[in-house]
């Protein structure tokens, strides 16, 4: 061993002062049977370390694991600096660090892997020019659209607030009064929704993004170069390629090895089998958008690629597994808020609704300062604003440390036409405020038709009645029943006849009558209540 302290098995206190004894206790009387001292320093020490050691964990993406890797560009299929002006996409070749962390989005911090959900991919860019957070997901699509829908969309996947129970009535309840969910629920219950493990899987960013460039001025120019902006979606093609796991396989390996995904990654990632994505982009101009078939600011819906090709330009690489699970991934904060030059936010409400949620879900969690916990910290030279000052664990990150706390101020420049990120010529808003939800039309059907189309003309549109059908088996009231069939079949009346298919019991046998367990009997011939219960995202 090479470090000191380790060395020489000297343990200390807090403080730093040596102990003698790390593991004994003061007591009157060297026996079992005599009574403790509270001047036992190193005894309230440790134990109160222990019982503070943990802190809230994700309201949302709970189990996760992380690794460390790089982003490259390769501008295989264009130049992707011809659209944004961020330094870290400005040529061929550039890397850039990254941390990622890679989640389910329902269970607790304690779940397996391998349930039936959508995987959250989270990363964070170490740029020249601050860290920008890619969160994304392993579905080219959100279930809901309207950002004041998610506590809900959360809670009903969540445990019952009576039983604290995990309950299918609930999920398919919301879901089924909620029908625009059921494009991305196309997806969670084929067998994508239950990957081989984190590697195989295809990322998302879902939201729409927006790519500007003006060419970074560094002194101020009259009248300003015109900003062009385009928006963007993209997509990251995993090179291990898209391998799945069939629902039984998926159920067993939840049983054997809840943290399959996980280790999956840890241990490839130390036999030097690096995972890899190929990173490509969908962009549009502006002056697209009016005519395009889809609203392009819908996370319930895809770009169609006929329309707009995904095209290469990046590479993602993992290779270095984190040294500290808890420092590093349970402490790592993501939040799309976290934005460069050149690389903007759309009016994608949910987008928009996500810009309020990580902050805040960040400072209840890590505190006001997690920002300057070093796996969130950006460079000294692009972290800047000395009057964000004090609170909870607060570290003076400023060089020199002494500076000011106001602006301006003697000895604290200020030069605001350095930096462009924020003054955006594309974003003009005026108009009336409205209370706005969205409806649900005949037109948020046809996407969800198609993918059941291509699950017919790939075969594998069997499993998927298979995985709906043991989901819906599973203790779902009639009327809850009826009404998601009801939306199945505004999708396709086939599917929806082949579901209800699977889930009809068949002709009753006397002899299986057995007791009935709370809550936990399945309805129908699947049988009592699956473990293997996931949900849709958040
Ligand atoms: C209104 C919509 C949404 C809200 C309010 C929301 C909120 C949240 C919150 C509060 C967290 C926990 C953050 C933390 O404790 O650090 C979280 C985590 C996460 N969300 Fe969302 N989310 C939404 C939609 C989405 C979408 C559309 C995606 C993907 C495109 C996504 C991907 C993720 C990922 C990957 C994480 C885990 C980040 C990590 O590993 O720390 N979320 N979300």
């Amino acid at each position: 061993m090479s470090d000191p302290a380790i060395d020489t098995g000297i343990y200390t206190l807090d403080n730093g002062c040596p102990i003698n004894n790390v593991q004994g206790s003061l007591r009157v009387g060297n026996q079992l049977a005599g009574v403790h001292l509270i001047r036992d320093i190193n005894l309230i020490e440790t134990i109160a370390h222990t019982v503070h050691e943990r802190i809230p964990e994700r309201v949302v993406h709970a189990k996760g694991h992380g690794a460390f890797g790089t982003f490259e560009v390769t501008n295989e299929d264009f130049d992707i600096s011809e659209f944004t002006d961020a330094d870290f996409l400005s040529e061929k070749g550039k890397t850039t660090q990254l941390f990622s962390r890679f989640s389910t989005v329902v269970g607790e911090r304690g779940s397996a892997d391998s349930v039936r959900d959508t995987r959250g991919y989270a990363f964070k860019l170490y740029t020249t020019q601050g860290n920008l957070d890619w969160v994304f997901f392993s579905t080219p699509t959100f279930p809901i659209r309207d950002g004041g829908k998610f506590p809900s969309f959360v809670h009903c996947q969540k445990r019952h607030p009576q039983t604290g129970l995990r309950d299918p009535a609930t999920f398919w309840d919301f879901m089924s009064r909620n029908p625009e969910t059921f494009h991305t629920l196309m997806y969670i219950f084929s067998d994508a929704g239950t990957p081989k493990s984190y590697r195989f899987a295809d990322i998302f960013s879902v939201n729409t993004y927006k790519f500007t460039k003006r060419g970074l001025l560094t002194v101020p120019i009259e009248p300003p170069l015109p900003e062009t902006y385009h928006y963007v979606r993209l997509r990251f093609q995993t090179d291990q390629g898209v391998q799945n796991l069939n629902q039984t396989e998926a159920e067993q390996l939840t049983g054997t090895d809840p943290d399959a995904y996980s280790r999956d990654l840890f241990n490839s990632i130390s036999a030097g089998q690096f995972p890899s994505w190929t990173v490509e982009a969908q962009i549009l101009a502006p002056d697209q958008i009016a005519e395009y078939p889809v609203n392009v600011f819908d996370p319930t819906k895809e770009w169609p690629p006929a329309l707009t090709p995904w095209r290469k330009f990046g590479k993602i690489t993992l290779n270095t597994n984190p040294t500290d699970a808890f420092g590093e991934t349970e402490q790592v904060s993501f939040n799309p808020a976290n934005v460069v030059p050149g690389w903007d936010v759309s009016p994608d409400p949910i987008l928009q609704t996500r810009l309020l949620a990580y902050g805040t879900a960040s400072r209840y969690r890590l505190g006001i300062n997690a920002s300057q916990l070093p796996i969130n910290a950006a460079s000294a030279a692009s972290a800047y604003n000395p009057t964000k000052r004090d609170g909870a664990h607060y570290v003076n990150p400023f060089i020199p440390a002494v500076q000011p706390n106001y602006i301006p101020a003697e000895g604290a420049p200020f030069r605001p036409e350095a930096a462009n990120t924020l003054a955006q010529d594309a974003d003009k808003w005026a108009g009336r405020v409205t209370d706005y939800i969205s409806q649900v039309v005949d037109d948020d059907f046809t996407q969800p038709r198609e993918i059941w189309e291509g699950y017919k003309a790939a075969g594998t549109d069997e499993a998927f009645v298979e995985n709906v059908a043991t989901a819906l088996g599973n203790g779902v009231p009639e009327e809850v029943l009826a009404r998601t069939l009801d939306v199945f079949n505004k999708i396709a009346e086939d599917l929806a006849a082949r579901i209800k298919k699977a889930i009809t019991p068949p002709p009753k046998d006397p002899k299986d009558d057995v007791p009935e367990l709370p809550g936990g009997g399945g309805r129908f011939h699947h049988g009592p209540a699956r473990p293997n219960r996931g949900g849709v995202g958040g």
